[in-house]
């Protein structure tokens, strides 16, 4: 059975008192459940407070963004290896902020995951269409080229390591939630692409949703037969809402 993941991140957001409060009241309330995974992504400049204040609780630790260069100048950047040594286990790749602030193209993601797959770290691929795709009918060809394009670079035996995160660009902290039918017509779309190349990696990926999960609408989104989790923004910063959402994704593996 593939794992069910909730991710929360935290994008450009905490200070270390917040972080502190925000992972005390997150591993207090925090049930262990076989095949369900707790991963929070905070800023990078965050990574050693939170993964050395997590310790041994079940909570997985990722950064948002990583370099594909091993090392050297890069001013401003943060290698796999650096992850490594923080003991970060997963990266989230072309999240549709670095797509659309900062420029990131399908090649560069593409590096970026073959890269971290190398690193045998694992890479949350994120994919979405715009509102205007959406109402121009383009969402399944945008969201497979984008899943194209990492494909084709690192192969499906290596994706089999990844995750992927489906977030329509349009539903991301606006409050505006895909229909669970939306999300899971999406999903199963991914599924579906990647079964053409081999249907047990297709079987076994974990495909999350992301855009306005929150603690009212996850258990319905995550009772879909293809959403294997979320990829959460703002309801990650509130411990109860986290928990809440970890909670239903225990349920929907009952
Ligand atoms: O990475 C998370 C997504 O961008 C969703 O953010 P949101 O839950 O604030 O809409």
């Amino acid at each position: 059975m593939r794992k069910t993941i909730v991710a929360g991140n935290w994008k450009m957001n905490g200070t270390t008192e917040s972080n502190k409060a925000l992972l005390e009241n997150l591993t207090a309330g925090l049930n262990a459940v076989d095949g369900l995974v707790t991963l929070v992504c905070p800023p990078a400049v965050y990574l050693a407070q939170v993964k050395q204040q997590l310790g041994n609780a079940p909570v997985a630790v990722g950064a948002q963004n990583v370099s594909a260069q091993p090392k050297g100048a890069f001013t401003g950047e943060w290698s796999l290896a650096m992850l490594q040594d923080l003991g970060c286990e997963y990266v989230i790749i072309g999240h549709s902020e670095r797509r659309s602030i900062f420029g990131e193209t399908d090649n560069q993601v593409a590096e970026k995951v073959a890269a971290t797959l190398d690193a045998k770290l694992i890479p949350v691929l994120c994919v979405g269409e715009t509102l205007e795709e959406r109402e121009a009918g383009e969402t399944i060809n945008v969201v497979s080229n984008q899943v194209e394009a990492v494909l084709a670079r690192v192969g499906i035996a290596a994706l089999a390591n990844a995750v992927i995160a489906y977030e329509p660009v349009w539903a991301i902290g606006t409050g505006l939630t895909a229909t669970p039918q939306q999300a899971q017509d999406v999903h199963k779309a991914i599924r579906a692409q990647l079964a053409a190349s081999d249907d047990s990696v297709a079987e076994n990926m974990s495909i999350l949703y992301g855009g306005s999960m929150n603690a009212v609408n996850a258990a319905e989104l995550l009772a879909q037969q293809d959403i294997d989790g979320g990829l959460i923004g703002g309801a990650s910063l509130k411990a109860d809402e986290f928990l809440t959402i970890c909670a239903a994704a225990a349920d929907s593996r009952k």
